[in-house]
């Protein structure tokens, strides 16, 4: 479904319940699984990304698809992997096959997997033939998705001799691989980490009752329509101290935008975007720790008319869609003309003509964030237009009724000719 958007006659004005962590939810569910299922989960997230990943756990069949979620798919190969008996073909949606899975099957391999690629080699979909895996000492190129280290991590307390890791090159998503060993911890299993080597003892997980925190990513798209609009707009649950989500370093990065995060006076557990002055005439970054809001800075960054560069966003072609190709086509919808290469995206002030008589319309390329981060742009474009709007239960399924409590109006349209 289309959405045609247009936002409120006043200021924004909501506190917004924000939807729990899906990266905090799926490694809770996975470990979780490995302490035998015990643990109190008081509440994980709703979402597409975590209902796949339970159907998967509470599955018994001889496929099991988990769409586009790359979390579940990372997990999962090790999960069955480390499951002795449990036969599975594991996989996913089109732009599943097309996301690299060869580092984490060679890893696993090495410590003693069965798994076998039933189509093209180094691409789900995966044949894996559970067994207790022996473990050992083996290297993973982390360079490619930080998922792989937290899959394996995640398994290497049931591998028989431990693991012990050495991560080579560059490091990719890194607070992602602090955030499933701050995790294991908290189950009772501690890592060594010296430099880039992690030591993993055979152990067993403790369950524990856990609470998981309100998502950071999800927070981003609140962020960018504060600094588009400066109305009143809280955020609740989450920590604004002590997260162990890397995302959270959106405080500092919006303080350049003319945000403060503030704790709220008047309602416990609530955020206050407060607007500052402050705005910086150029932002310069190196996303690498921070991919998933580099679509919500760019976006925020050209409306604002801050020119950027943001560096070290190689993984953002092997994500949901190739992500800064779709920047660059949807932002110049609006004008904007970027420049990416592989791994980063500027914008120096150039604009392009666009037609003001015709509805500009964002593809979205089955890509949530695509659609979370182009919807606040609706707030300078009246009558924006965001093409396969579902597309945000991905994450976080209530977005649009959330935008609607802030005062946008948001109509489902009849589908827009040269629909992607
Ligand atoms: O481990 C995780 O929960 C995630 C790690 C990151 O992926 P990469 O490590 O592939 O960059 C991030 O982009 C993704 O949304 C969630
Ligand atoms: C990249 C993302 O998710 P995943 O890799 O888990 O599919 C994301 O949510 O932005």
């Amino acid at each position: 479904m289309d959405y045609r958007i247009f936002p409120p006659e006043e200021l924004p004005e909501a506190i917004i319940d924000l939807p729990l962590s899906k990266s905090i939810s799926n490694r809770v569910l996975i470990i979780n699984a490995l302490a035998g299922g015990d643990g109190v989960v008081t509440r994980v997230a709703k979402c597409d990304d975590t209902d796949v990943m339970l159907a998967a756990l509470g599955s018994s069949d001889d496929t099991v698809s988990i769409g586009a979620a790359g979390t579940a798919m990372r997990f999962l190969t090790a999960y069955f992997a480390a499951t002795p008996g449990r036969m599975v073909t594991l996989d996913g949606s089109e732009r599943m096959r097309r996301r690299p899975i060869a580092p984490l099957v060679d890893a696993l391999r090495m410590c003693g997997a069965h798994i076998e690629y039933t189509g093209e080699e180094g691409y789900p979909p995966l044949k894996i033939e559970g067994t207790t895996l022996a473990g050992g000492e083996i290297e993973l190129d982390g360079g490619v998705s930080s998922q792989f280290v937290s899959a394996l991590l995640m398994v290497a307390p049931t591998m028989s001799g431990g693991l012990k890791l050495h991560i080579k090159g560059d490091v990719v998503s890194q607070p992602y691989i602090s955030m499933t060993l701050g995790i294991m911890a908290e189950w009772g299993v501690e890592a060594q980490c010296e430099g880039n080597v992690i030591t993993v003892p055979h152990a067993s997980y403790t369950p524990v009752a856990y609470a998981v925190e309100a998502d950071w990513s999800a927070a981003s798209y609140w962020y960018e329509l504060q600094s588009f609009s400066f109305g009143t707009i809280g955020l609740r649950g989450l920590k604004k101290t002590g997260s162990m989500q890397g995302d959270s370093a959106l405080q500092d990065i919006y303080r350049s935008f003319g945000i403060v995060t503030e704790e709220s006076d008047e309602f416990a557990g609530v955020l206050d975007l407060m607007a500052d002055p402050d705005l910086t005439p150029r932002f310069e970054a190196d996303f690498s720790a921070v991919p998933d809001i580099a679509q919500t800075v760019a976006v925020s960054c050209c409306l604002l008319g801050i020119p950027f560069h943001i560096t070290g966003l190689k993984t953002l072609k092997i994500k949901e869609t190739d992500r800064l190709e779709a920047l660059r086509r949807e932002l110049m919808k609006i004008s904007f003309v970027v420049d990416i290469d592989d791994s980063s995206i500027a914008w120096e002030g150039a604009r392009c003509p666009v037609d003001d008589n015709s509805p500009v319309a964002i593809d979205t390329y089955d890509d949530h964030r695509m659609a979370m981060s182009f919807a606040p742009v609706a707030w300078y474009v009246l009558g924006l237009i965001i093409r396969n709007a579902e597309v945000v239960t991905k994450s976080y399924p209530d977005f649009w009724n959330h935008m609607r409590s802030a005062g946008f109006v948001i109509e489902e349209i009849s589908k827009v000719e040269g629909e992607e």
